[in-house]
This record gives structure tokens, C-alpha cells and sequence, in this order.
């Protein structure tokens, strides 16, 4: 897909760089049309028009820039495709703020934060591809590069200087794709972990580059998201990079003033910027001519950059300009600039590639299969299918057809040799026509077993119970129910409307769902029902979420269907809650069922644990917000550090003991931090464990809270006979309390930026 460079321009507010003076009073020698997306700006001898793709004024906000600029790239990248957005402009013109943001709130976050918050949002959106996030970030300094992320993760001790970091590499291959050799690339699993290794490479940015005299005007800065993707299964994975590129100041060295180091570093970036605008011209030219050299190779950060300048990549520029009058020429030779990369066409493809490991294993499963196969061809030939098989092996066979007809995800069924696969068909067939009720067809060469016959109409009808029993638990569009089912009434909702209160999802009181009568309900009264729950058997996983303090019943040598089973462990309900039925009314039941709801979770049999992970969440929820907290107070304290630090490096132009103490103090700060988030991380996995527990035990509650209701009715009906007829309010939210500590608890970690 063949797309011109995207180019927008952003005005930094007047007056926004405390390092630059300003006269609030002075005449702006600017104007914007927004119809057109002109930017006017008054030269000494003439008037400039720079029409862009979008202008931010000086009052766009950090979100209207990422919005426009970033989010609608966020689907391309996912979809396998290379992205790029670079800031250009003068020193002290926003580039820094609008890629990292700035030291104040929340909402000064800029485009790299708010793009990882996305990507890991859409990520969590997506069911059907599996996706893999690295991260790294390089910084180009005098035509060296760095790894910023290197020894990051890592508690900082002493002063970290520039020789402290890896020096990356690039290598092109013969076919002109360029390596990065060195660069580490940090894997990210969450949007927290990616927010810290970003974190990570600031903060060692900031350092090393007051360690060298220098702001971060000296450099080029490059972040990059690397993912991986592929879909569920498959073994073709898709890999693409997003960079976000902030370049180092474009301003001319007579204008700055610079000498010794600073100078020498100045000339540095005016080489790679004088390269990178060599390159623009040349891409320009190439479009007419495509055997045009460019000299991508000139410079380091181009090299870097190949992709993204008029390569396989989608691409955008933001060009920022400070507007105070005496920027206004360093800000038209940014919109210059501009104009040449807007001309320039990249071709970007979806970078997809066959991942030779998974690759290695489908074949060899396919192998397996086709082993398998021929061997079952090869006993096939010579038997002429008459070879008869032992009553067990027939057992093992019907056993492994029930399972694959019973579980609609099996793809294949694997029966064995080639007689047994016949066998299969063969039961197959007499199943379909037993349903049917067409003629029986013999599994084998004898009649067909009439016990087995009726075995399996049981079977059948026992299903058809219990699916119909189930289908009411669960409720939905079952027909409703007739009047003379209404002696069994039961509140019956949908699992997922009962998550947290017991109201209909639109807060409405609804009809009840009734139990049906069918052939298979226990017409018995309660205390009967209850003697046969003796007879249950209770290893089914339902069961075994009765307490332990219900007698186990003996093993009874007949095995009882699973309807059977589910009706007696019905029946058992009784002693989920040691609630004394005899002292309850069918009236109350219907009229009072908080109150019910109430004393039942408060004679649950589980309700100490619950009751006790209730407690633990709240104790780790209290200790999270503590460390979250204190998160905040260290980034704000490192925050204000890190402007001090380089206002003072501004101010003083090289380093002294006053730079070096506050370097010190903040890396102290920083090494806090990270054991402060460690330790957050930790709480976290805790807070995760213990909220699934409780959750499980919640849901096992709510749903045995259902069966004793009916339990309850179907006792209450044998001594009062009344019919409910509607469903009250519900029992609330009854996890109110802890739902809102969640939601201030995510609430203060959304302000860490966490
Ligand atoms: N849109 C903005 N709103 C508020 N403040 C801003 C804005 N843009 C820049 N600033 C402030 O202006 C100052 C300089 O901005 P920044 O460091 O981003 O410039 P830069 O172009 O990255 O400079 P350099 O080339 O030196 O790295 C900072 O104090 C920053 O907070």
C-alpha cells in the first residue's frame, strides 16, 4: 500500500519553555487556517504558507494529538504492518513533551504511554490471534548508539554514564534489510510491566545525558514496539514495529551559541539532520527516478530509519515550532523541511512470515496422523472387516463414540485398528436409528443385545431430563411455563445476571422460571427426596463442593444416571445451609428474600472461607493502594527532580557537584521506585489469586443459594401450598463494599500511570 508521509504540525504554547524568554505583550508573527490547514508564518522579507495534513494549536491538548496522530495507526500496527511517528523541530519546541509527555499530571502523558495503554486494550479485545509486545529503546549520540533499556531493571547504584550501556550495532544484510545488533528488547505481558520499562529508558535517558553535559536536545531517541502475532493455531506469525522517533533539535549552531563539548555535539546532530534532510531530497527525487541513490548509509540515525523513510512502513511527522518572534525562522526552516518529507512515498506491506518452529511441529503431527491412517488401511486390506471383537474391546469402543458425540468440540475420533473403527461405524449407525426410531442395526455380526438397546433409550431419556432440568437452571428462551407446573416455583436466573445482585440486568422485576414437572422430578416430598440423596452418588465435580460435614453416603453397588444423580444432589441441598426450614413460610420466601439471602449466606457451610478471603482482599487491597501511593509520590518526587536537574544543566552549561547530588538523589529515588513496584507486582498476583477464589466460591454460592431456594419452596409447598408468582427485588449487591475498593484501587492506579 503505497501512502505519502502523514504531516502535521503542533505550536507549542508561547511562553510553555521556562528556558526560553518571552514577552507576553509581542506581536505573533503567526496565523492559522484551519479550514485549509495552513500555517502562515511572517518571514523578515516575505510571508510563508505551509499547508499540513492537521495543525495543533497551541491549545491542543496530549490527547487530541495522540488521538489524531497515533490511534488511527494502532489498527495497522496490529494488523502487521510498520508504523513510525518522528518529531522534528528546534530545541525547546514540544518534541520531548509530545513523545514522553510531561512532568505534570496525568493527562500530560504523550504518545508513547497512551500508545502502550492502547495496544495492550486491543490486545485484551482480541480473541482470535495470540500476540507478543517487546519493547526497546535506542538513543543515537554523536553517530554512537546506545541501548537504553540495557542493565535497566536493575536496582541503579553509582552514576550511570553512557559507557554503562550496551553500544548497539547495525548490520545490513545483502538484501538491504538492516539488523540491530545488541539492542535489547524487554517482553511485556501487561500494560503496567510495558509502562515501567518505558520508565526504565527515560530515566537512564535523562541520566546519561546530563552525565555528558548535555540535555536531551544532544540526541536522537528512538522507541520501539515490537509485536508479534499470530492466529490461534496457526504458524504464520505477523511482525511489526511501531517507533516513535524524537529527534534531537533542529536549530542552526550559530543560533544556539554553543562552544567546547556542547558545540562539538551540535555540529554531530547538525551532520545527522543535514543527512537526514540529504535523504528526504533524495526519496523526493527517487519518486521520479527510481535508480536514484539514497545515501541512507551517511549517518547512523538514518541507517536506523531506513524503513521508515520511504520504506515498508507507515509513516507520520510531526514537525513542532515555537512561535515566540525570534523562533520564527528556526520554525519556517521546520516547516520547509516539512514539505519535502510530505512529498515522500513509502510502501508499506503486512510483514508476515512462517514461524519455522511451529511449522516443524504441525508437520510432525500431520506425519502422526498419516502413520496412523496407513496403518489402519494396511489392516484393513487383508481383514475383511469380519474379525470380531472381546466384550471389553467393545465396551472401549462405544465408550470413546459416546464421548465423541457427547463433546461437540472432538474433531477425530481415535478408536485404534482398523476392525474397531468398523465396530465404530457400525454403533454409529444403530445410535442415529435408535433415535430415529427406525429399524436397529446390529454393531456386530450377531443380533443386536436387546439390554443393550434399552440401556441406551435410557440413557437417552435420562439426558432429555436432565438437559431440560439444566436448560431451566440456567434459564432463557425456554417456553414458559404451564400452570400446573407452578407448584414448583424457584427463582431461575441467568448466571450472568447474577454476578453481583440478584436483580434483572435492567433492574426490573421479572417473571420466575419455573421447574418442570417432568417424569424424572422427584414426586416424593423433601424429607423422602432427602433419604434418597443417601443413595447419591457424590464424586461428580458438583458434588464435591458439598461440605464435608454432610454424612457421605455409602456406595451403593447399582451406578445412578446423571440426572438421577443431579436430582439427589438436589434433594441434598438441605445441607448447604443449616437455615431450619420449619420456621420459614413460603410467604417469606417470596416476600423477604434479602432477609433470606441474608441468613442463608450467613448459614452457608462455606461462609467462614468466604468470609475470610473477603477479609484477605481487603487487607491486600489496603496494602496496594499504600504502595501505589507511595508509587505516586516517588515518580512525582523523581518528576521534580529531573526538571531541576535540567534546568540547572540549562542554567550552568556544565556539570558541577550541585548536578551531581541531585543525580545521586534521584537515582536513589528511582531505585526506590522500582522496589516499590516490584513489590506492587507481587501484591497484585496475590489480590489475583485470592479474587478467583473468591469468585469461584461466590458463583458455588449463588448457584447453591438457587438450589436450596428450590429445595426450600419444594419443602415449604408439602406443608403450605402457595404460589409465587414474582420476583422481588433482589438480594442487592452484596459485594458492594469490595466492589468499590476495586474500582478506587484501579482508579489511583490508572493516576500512577501504572
Ligand atoms: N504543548 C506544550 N504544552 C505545555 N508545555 C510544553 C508544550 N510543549 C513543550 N512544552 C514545555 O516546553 C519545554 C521544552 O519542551 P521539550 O523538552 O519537549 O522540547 P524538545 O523539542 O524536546 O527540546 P529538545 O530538542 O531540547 O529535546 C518543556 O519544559 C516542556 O514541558
Amino acid at each position: 500500500m503505497s501512502n505519502t508521509i502523514k504531516i502535521q504540525l503542533r505550536v507549542r504554547p508561547p511562553g510553555a519553555n521556562p528556558a526560553m524568554q518571552f514577552d507576553p505583550n509581542e506581536k505573533p508573527l503567526y496565523n492559522i487556517d484551519y479550514n485549509d490547514e495552513v500555517m502562515q508564518l511572517v518571514g523578515a522579507n516575505q510571508n510563508y504558507n505551509f499547508k499540513f495534513n492537521h495543525i495543533f494549536d497551541a491549545k491542543s491538548t496530549q490527547e487530541e494529538v495522540y488521538d489524531h496522530l497515533v490511534k488511527p495507526m494502532m489498527g495497522d500496527f496490529l494488523a502487521g504492518f510498520n508504523c513510525c511517528v518522528f518529531c522534528y523541530g528546534q530545541t525547546g519546541s514540544g518534541k520531548t513533551y509530545t513523545q514522553t509527555g510531561g512532568n505534570g499530571s496525568y493527562n500530560d502523558r504523550g504518545l508513547m504511554p497512551r500508545a502502550l495503554e492502547q495496544l495492550f486494550q486491543q490486545i485484551e479485545l482480541s480473541k482470535d490471534r495470540n500476540f507478543d509486545v517487546y519493547l526497546s529503546y535506542a538513543q543515537i549520540l554523536n553517530e554512537g548508539g546506545f541501548d537504553l533499556l540495557s542493565q535497566s531493571g536493575q536496582p541503579v547504584s553509582g552514576q550511570r554514564t553512557h559507557e554503562q550501556l550496551a553500544r548497539i550495532q547495525l548490520l545490513e544484510s545483502e538484501a538491504n534489510v538492516i539488523r540491530v545488533r545488541n539492542l535489547s528488547a524487554f517482553p511485556a505481558t501487561s500494560v503496567e510491566e510495558a509502562l515501567n520499562v518505558l520508565w526504565n529508558g527515560d530515566m537512564n535517558r535523562l541520566v546519561t545525558a546530563t552525565s555528558q553535559n548535555q540535555s536531551s536536545t544532544r540526541s536522537h531517541c528512538i522507541f520501539t514496539i515490537n509485536l508479534h502475532s499470530r492466529p490461534n493455531g496457526s504458524e504464520v506469525i505477523r511482525k511489526s514495529k511501531f517507533h516513535f522517533v524524537d529527534l534531537a533539535g533542529s536549530e542552526r549552531v550559530s543560533q544556539t551559541g554553543s562552544e567546547g563539548l556542547i558545540l562539538s555535539q551540535a555540529r554531530y546532530i547538525n551532520v545527522s539532520l543535514f543527512h537526514l534532510e540529504t535523504v528526504i531530497q533524495a526519496l523526493a527525487r527517487a519518486q521520479k527516478d527510481p535508480s536514484m541513490h539514497v545515501p541512507y548509509r551517511n549517518s547512523l540515525m538514518t541507517l536506523y530509519l531506513k524503513d521508515s523513510l520511504g520504506g515498508n512502513c507507515k509513516t507520520a511527522m510531526l514537525a513542532t515550532v515555537a512561535v515566540e518572534q525570534k523562533n520564527i525562522p528556526e520554525s519556517i526552516s521546520t516547516c520547509q523541511f516539512a514539505m519535502q518529507v510530505g512529498s515522500i512515498s513509502n510502501l508499506a506491506t503486512i510483514n508476515e512470515e512462517i514461524d519455522p518452529k511451529l511449522l516443524i511441529q504441525k508437520l510432525k503431527q500431520e506425519n502422526k496422523l498419516l502413520k496412523e491412517e496407513l496403518k489402519l488401511l494396511k489392516e484393513g486390506e487383508g481383514a475383511n472387516c469380519q474379525k470380531d471383537l472381546s466384550p471389553e474391546e467393545e465396551e472401549d469402543v462405544k465408550q470413546k463414540v459416546r464421548e465423541f458425540l457427547a463433546d461437540t468440540q472432538k474433531q477425530t475420533l481415535d478408536v485404534g485398528s482398523w476392525f474397531r473403527l468398523q465396530f465404530a461405524i457400525r454403533y454409529m449407525r444403530q445410535l442415529y436409528n435408535d433415535k430415529q426410531g427406525g429399524p436397529s442395526s446390529p454393531t456386530t455380526a450377531q443380533p443386536l443385545d436387546e439390554n443393550e438397546l434399552t440401556r441406551l433409550k435410557k440413557i437417552l431419556q435420562q439426558r432429555d431430563a436432565e438437559i431440560d432440568i439444566l436448560t431451566q437452571m440456567v434459564g432463557g428462551d425456554q417456553p414458559k411455563p404451564q400452570p400446573h407446573q407452578a407448584k414448583h416455583a424457584g427463582p431461575m436466573y441467568d448466571y450472568d445476571n447474577i454476578d453481583t445482585t440478584y436483580e434483572s440486568q435492567n433492574g426490573s422485576t421479572r417473571e420466575l422460571k419455573f421447574v418442570p414437572e417432568s417424569e424424572s422430578t422427584p414426586k416424593s416430598r423433601p424429607q423422602s427426596a432427602s433419604k434418597q440423596q443417601q443413595t447419591a452418588i457424590l464424586d461428580r465435580p458438583v458434588a464435591q463442593n458439598v461440605p464435608d460435614s454432610v454424612p457421605r453416603p455409602p456406595v451403593k453397588e447399582k451406578k445412578l444416571s446423571e440426572a438421577e444423580q443431579y436430582l439427589n444432589i438436589l434433594s441434598s441441598a438441605g445441607n448447604i445451609c443449616k437455615i431450619d426450614l420449619s420456621k420459614l413460610s413460603l410467604n417469606q420466601l417470596k416476600n423477604e428474600e434479602q432477609v433470606i439471602f441474608a441468613q442463608f449466606q450467613s448459614k452457608y457451610y462455606n461462609a467462614e472461607r468466604l468470609n475470610s478471603d473477603k477479609e484477605t482482599l481487603q487487607t491486600l487491597y489496603k496494602d496496594a493502594k499504600l504502595q501505589a501511593n507511595s508509587i505516586i509520590q516517588l515518580k512525582s518526587q523523581a518528576e521534580k527532580m529531573k526538571t531541576e536537574l535540567l534546568q540547572l544543566v540549562q542554567k550552568l552549561g556544565s556539570e558541577t557537584e550541585e548536578t551531581d547530588f541531585i543525580k545521586e538523589q534521584l537515582q536513589k529515588v528511582n531505585s526506590e521506585y522500582q522496589l516499590k513496584v516490584r513489590a506492587l507486582k507481587e501484591t497484585q498476583v496475590q489480590l489475583k489469586s485470592v479474587e478467583a477464589d473468591l469468585n469461584v466460591n461466590k458463583d458455588k454460592m449463588k448457584k447453591d443459594f438457587i438450589r436450596w431456594y428450590q429445595y426450600a419452596v419444594q419443602y415449604l409447598q408439602n406443608q403450605q401450598p402457595a404460589k409465587i408468582e414474582t420476583h422481588k427485588k433482589g438480594a442487592g449487591s452484596i459485594d458492594q463494599e469490595i466492589d468499590d475498593e476495586i474500582q478506587a484501587f484501579y482508579n489511583l492506579k490508572k493516576k500512577a500511570g501504572m
